[in-house]
């Protein structure tokens, strides 16, 4: 071993120690300082007020997508929480910074029913909300006069109000993926990240369908089809009465239709009632005709069930019921029948509207049956023009408005399956001039009022 007393050697052997110890110690300094950046921006981040994302839904597309928009906004380190909107009070739209609005419409140009407090009691006002910037997208399907009616009004209410938009207003017909995509690409933006996960497109399962029936051979009407579908693989998936179906038609995949169901699972399938429709021009509707004329017994159809719990029995599964409905909507109201009967519940009331009871007295055997073991204590089937005088359900209802009200004493539920034009409007107005509009809308508030109506 060398020793050595020379001092300039001494420096410069610890000179060589400090640069190696600056060399050792840079990457660690670094990694430090990014970790306190990150801790930093976390800690800002929870301290900042939190993204909310609030949905109305009827039927669950826009819940879903609203959970999705969590997932991403969370994935970005962006603090968020899921609302239901009727779960806003004017306090919060007032102390939010940043809410995502995701928003179905329905009936004409309505929010879902969950919202219809919101839509009534704070769109109706004025609420300064300056400090509020916002996105909507709004959910709707472009064959309704009133396409995503609900979204766009919240969007002008929510600009009368001084709250700045994010991005402009995206619509999405019919789920399209387009639209979807996006959404997703101005959240993405917003939260500065490029790889939120993908979204996951609807799902749709291979059916197969094992029966097909007019029902209405000579009618005035449209033909009407009855239809039955098994799942191609697997056992039969559950759903309640009230539930509905999303079918996507191989011509038009990215547009699928809803339609109710009219059977329970143990019927052992999924039944459906479909309206062939006609253009102007003579030609058929994509789907309908489709399922209708052109698929043969035994093809696959892209069918997914979807979950529609405003028009589900639930807590009226032990009330008397008034079902109520004209045309295709027995589907869904069938379905509740059925249910009834199987839990040997006989306290149903079914009014129903066709035109002439020779060709369009769908499931009359079926209804005589429940009649005669007890599981219809009331039934009113009013054909249109079976008479001089056009007569419909509403006409029925007047008539009967003391038994309405008797029914409703005796803690009945009313449920309303059917069209949108002629029907639903009439029937709501003489269950008003029976009940009361203050009594309706109470009903409407404790679930005791569901409607499915198109
Ligand atoms: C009975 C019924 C009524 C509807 N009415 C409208 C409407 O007036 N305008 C519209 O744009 N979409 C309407 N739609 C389409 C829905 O808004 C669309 O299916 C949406 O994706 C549903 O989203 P949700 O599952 O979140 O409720 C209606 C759908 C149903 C089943």
């Amino acid at each position: 071993m060398i020793w050595t007393n020379d001092p300039t050697r001494w420096m410069l052997v610890a000179g060589m120690g400090v640069g190696y110890a600056l060399v050792c110690l840079a990457p660690y300094l670094r990694t430090r300082r990014k970790r306190l950046a990150a801790a930093r921006a976390k800690a800002a981040a929870a301290a900042a007020p939190g993204w909310i994302i609030a949905y109305a839904s009827q039927t669950g597309n826009a819940e879903e997508l609203a959970q999705q928009t969590l997932a991403t906004l969370k994935l970005a380190g962006i603090p968020a929480q899921l609302s239901e909107l009727s779960d806003l009070s004017a306090a919060d739209l007032q102390q939010a910074e940043r809410i995502l609005f995701l928003v179905s419409t329905y009936g004409e140009g309505d929010a879902p029913d969950a919202a219809a407090a919101f839509a009534g009691r704070l769109m109706t006002t004025t609420l300064p909300l300056p400090q509020l910037h916002y996105a909507v997208l709004a959910l709707g399907d472009s064959a309704y006069v009133h396409y995503c009616g609900f979204g766009r009004a919240l969007d002008q209410w929510l600009q009368a109000q001084g709250a700045q938009s994010l991005f402009p207003r995206v619509e999405v017909n019919r789920s399209s993926a387009e639209a979807i995509a996006q959404w997703r690409q101005h959240l993405s933006h917003l939260a500065g990240t490029s790889d939120a996960p993908d979204w996951s497109a609807p799902a749709f399962d291979a059916w197969r369908l094992i029966e097909r029936v007019q029902l209405n051979a000579g009618s005035a009407g449209a033909p009407i089809y009855h239809l039955a579908l098994t799942p191609e693989q697997g056992a039969l998936p559950a759903w309640q009465s009230g539930d509905l179906v999303q079918i996507a038609a191989p011509a038009d995949p990215a547009n699928a239709r809803d339609y109710s169901i009219a059977s329970i699972p143990a019927d052992g399938s999924v039944q459906l009632l479909v309206r062939l429709h006609t253009h102007e021009d003579g030609s058929h509707g994509i789907a309908s005709g489709w399922l209708t004329q052109q698929a043969p017994l035994g093809a696959a159809v892209q069918l997914r069930l979807r979950q529609h719990k405003r028009f589900r029995l639930e807590a009226n599964a032990e009330r008397p019921l008034i079902l109520i409905g004209n045309g295709s909507g027995i589907a869904g109201l069938r379905g509740h029948l059925k249910a009834r009967a199987m839990a040997g519940q006989g306290r149903n009331w079914l009014l129903f509207g066709e035109r002439n009871a020779a060709h369009d007295y769908h499931y009359r055997a079926e209804l005589d049956g429940w009649q005669h073991d007890g599981m219809l204590e009331k039934l009113d089937m009013v054909f249109s023009r079976d008479q001089a005088e056009r007569l419909y359900v509403q006409d029925r209802l007047a008539a009967q408005a003391a038994d309405v009200r008797a029914w409703i004493e005796q803690g009945a539920a009313i449920y309303i399956c059917g069209s949108l034009d002629g029907m639903a409007g009439g029937v709501d107005a003489a269950l008003e001039a029976a009940l009361g509009r203050e009594a309706l809308d109470q009903l409407t508030a404790t679930g005791r009022y569901r409607r499915d109506v198109y």
